[in-house]
């Protein structure tokens, strides 16, 4: 009898429900529910009240609303039997974080605190925690706090540390009512479980816990504002537990409201970046998984023994991706936007046309004609800054550079320039884990550019002189939480043992590599050296002609 999980992937604009086989990972159906009210970054709900600068919040009902449409739909369109679920898991965006009160209700969904902006969900994106990063930062670099050097020596405004002080700071009667601020993906399972507990993954990566130091201590949090001082007893408590840890049986208000069985077993909660490894079948060193869409996430495991520093990186978490290794992060802040930007605001006319008269779309015209150019033929060299540095250099003032312009410079010879500059933006994060002890044999790779863009692929393979393989499912992070659900389940309950199991059965990779090609491996070997002298000169203070540049702005 085959046995089936659901997966739950929580995006920035949207929720989908994913019902997978647990025989071979295939998914039988998905059901995606767009958030009624998206991402609010000008009014709350109640349109008189503006939201400033770098604000982003979401309204937790409307993850609910997910879970209540996208998983019946799921069931119906499979037509299959719900006893043969064994087990549900989700995944999200992370720190995407909310105050709620003792009985997990949110406090923006209570009269007297709704029309306070800090009392809603806080999205990933929100950068208007930034002051209070810095000024964290500051103090931990002056405090010489080892916890920095796990992060790559920066917190991001994105994580809840940041985003917790800034309430302090500008809501305190929101921070003071809040019995705990929790990580959605921990409070959509509190919904789905009455259980709540802290997974590792976004603790880890988002709240600066650590399995043996547990969070920065207590005297840190006071030097940083006395009324932080309990904060780890208070507002931070809970359990932090493995992922694919049970967090509990689904409640029988959330059975009848799903369709599925009452007790059904639920994992705990991950974040939608690392749900993917196990999706690819990644449960061991050596394999960088990248996340390519709008941005790129680069997660490796390491060694069980000993936690590395590695310069830049997002974070090191024991257990944070695949229970048994230390999980590291790293990022680019842009990949696909840099080649939306070009298209969209750079490209010139007569390309439009032309891609309009054949009945294509500019980036796949300006794609097959890059194709046609061999490494270096461009003489064009660019720095992958559009949105920042966030690996290796940690630095948000840095700003996008190309170089090598002449006047019969051609469009397709800037696309594939952009192209390489994020390649080569790779294999620096690569070169900064495989030089200090997280080697990286092989890549993977899974979100939307594998799918749309091969000339990328390729470009990586021969730049990186790795082999890469491609996800074989379209909805990878919710294929890796369903896997979290079936470990939850356990096999008994007809799910799997361990994450190792359930990826070995079920995780998925396309049967075609791509394979990196010799000649341009040599040509690009060059042109690197030629990037990396680049990256130091403009991002490591020797000349800080970008800095200035936007002060100016
Ligand atoms: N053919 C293409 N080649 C390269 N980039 C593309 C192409 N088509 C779209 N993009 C870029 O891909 C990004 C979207 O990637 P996707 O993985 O679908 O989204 P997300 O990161 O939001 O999950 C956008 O930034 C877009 O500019
Ligand atoms: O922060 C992380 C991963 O660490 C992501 O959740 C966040 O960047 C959102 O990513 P997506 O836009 O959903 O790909």
């Amino acid at each position: 009898m085959t046995r089936y999980a659901v997966g739950i992937d929580y995006g920035t604009q949207s929720g989908r429900a994913v019902l997978v086989s647990l025989e071979n990972g295939n998914e039988i159906a998905d059901h995606v529910v767009e958030y009624p009210h998206g991402v609010m970054d000008q009014t709350l709900p109640n349109k008189n009240i503006k939201l400033g600068h770098e604000w982003a919040l979401q309204h937790p009902a409307d993850y609910v609303d997910v879970i209540r449409q996208a998983v019946p739909a799921v069931l119906k369109t499979s037509g299959i039997n719900p006893e043969d679920v064994a087990g549900l898991g989700i995944d999200f965006t992370a720190s995407t974080m909310l105050p709620i009160d003792a009985e997990g209700v949110p406090l923006c969904w209570k009269d007297e605190y709704k029309n306070n902006p800090h009392s809603w969900v806080k999205l990933w994106k929100h950068h208007a925690a930034q002051p209070y990063a810095n000024e964290i930062n500051e103090l931990a670099e002056k405090r010489n706090e080892r916890f920095l050097q796990r992060y790559g020596g920066k917190l991001s405004s994105e994580w809840m540390l940041a985003k917790i002080y800034e309430t302090l700071a500008e809501a305190p009667d929101i921070y003071e009512n809040a019995d705990l601020f929790a990580e959605a993906a921990d409070w959509v399972i509190l919904q789905l479980t009455g259980s709540f507990l802290r997974n590792s993954c976004t603790a880890g990566y988002k709240a600066c816990w650590h399995k043996q130091d547990g969070y920065p201590s207590q005297n840190f949090f006071k030097d940083i504002d006395p009324r932080l001082e309990d904060i780890i007893e208070t507002k931070l408590r809970g359990e932090v537990v493995p992922l694919g840890t049970k967090a509990g049986g689904l409640t029988e208000e959330m059975a009848a409201i799903t369709g599925l069985p009452e007790g059904l077993a639920v994992a705990v909660g991950n974040v939608d970046a690392h749900a993917s490894v196990p999706a690819l079948g990644v449960v061991e060193e050596g394999k960088m998984v990248m996340t390519m869409g709008t941005s790129i996430c680069h997660m490796v495991l390491g060694k069980k023994e000993e936690e590395m520093e590695v310069e830049g990186m997002c974070g090191v978490v024991e257990d944070g991706i695949i229970p048994g290794y230390y999980g590291y992060e790293a990022g680019q802040s842009a990949a696909g936007d840099i080649f939306g930007w070009y298209v969209d605001h750079a490209a010139p006319q007569y390309v439009f046309q032309e891609a309009q008269e054949r009945g294509t779309n500019v980036h796949a015209l300006l794609e097959e004609r890059a194709a046609k150019l061999a490494p270096g033929e461009s003489g064009l060299l660019a720095l992958d800054w559009w949105n920042g540095n966030r690996s290796v250099l940690v630095d948000t003032e840095l700003s996008g550079m190309m170089l090598g312009f002449t006047l019969s410079t051609k469009p397709e010879e800037v696309y594939r320039a952009l192209l390489e500059g994020a390649a080569f933006g790779t294999r620096m994060i690569i070169d900064a884990f495989d030089h200090n002890g997280v080697p990286v044999n092989e890549l993977y790779a899974c979100g939307g550019l594998p799918q749309k863009n091969p000339l990328l692929m390729q470009i990586y393979a021969d730049v990186t002189n790795r082999v890469i393989k491609i996800a074989d499912s379209v909805q990878t992070p919710a294929l890796g939480a369903a896997m979290f659900g079936a470990v939850a389940a356990g096999a008994e309950a007809g799910g799997y043992n361990s994450i190792y199991e359930a990826a070995e059965k079920m995780g998925k990779i396309k049967k075609e590599y791509y394979t990196p090609v010799p000649e341009n491996v040599k040509m690009y070997e060059k042109i690197y050296q030629e990037y990396s002298r680049l990256y130091n000169y403009f991002g490591r203070g020797e000349n800080d002609v970008m800095r200035r540049l936007k002060q100016w702005r």
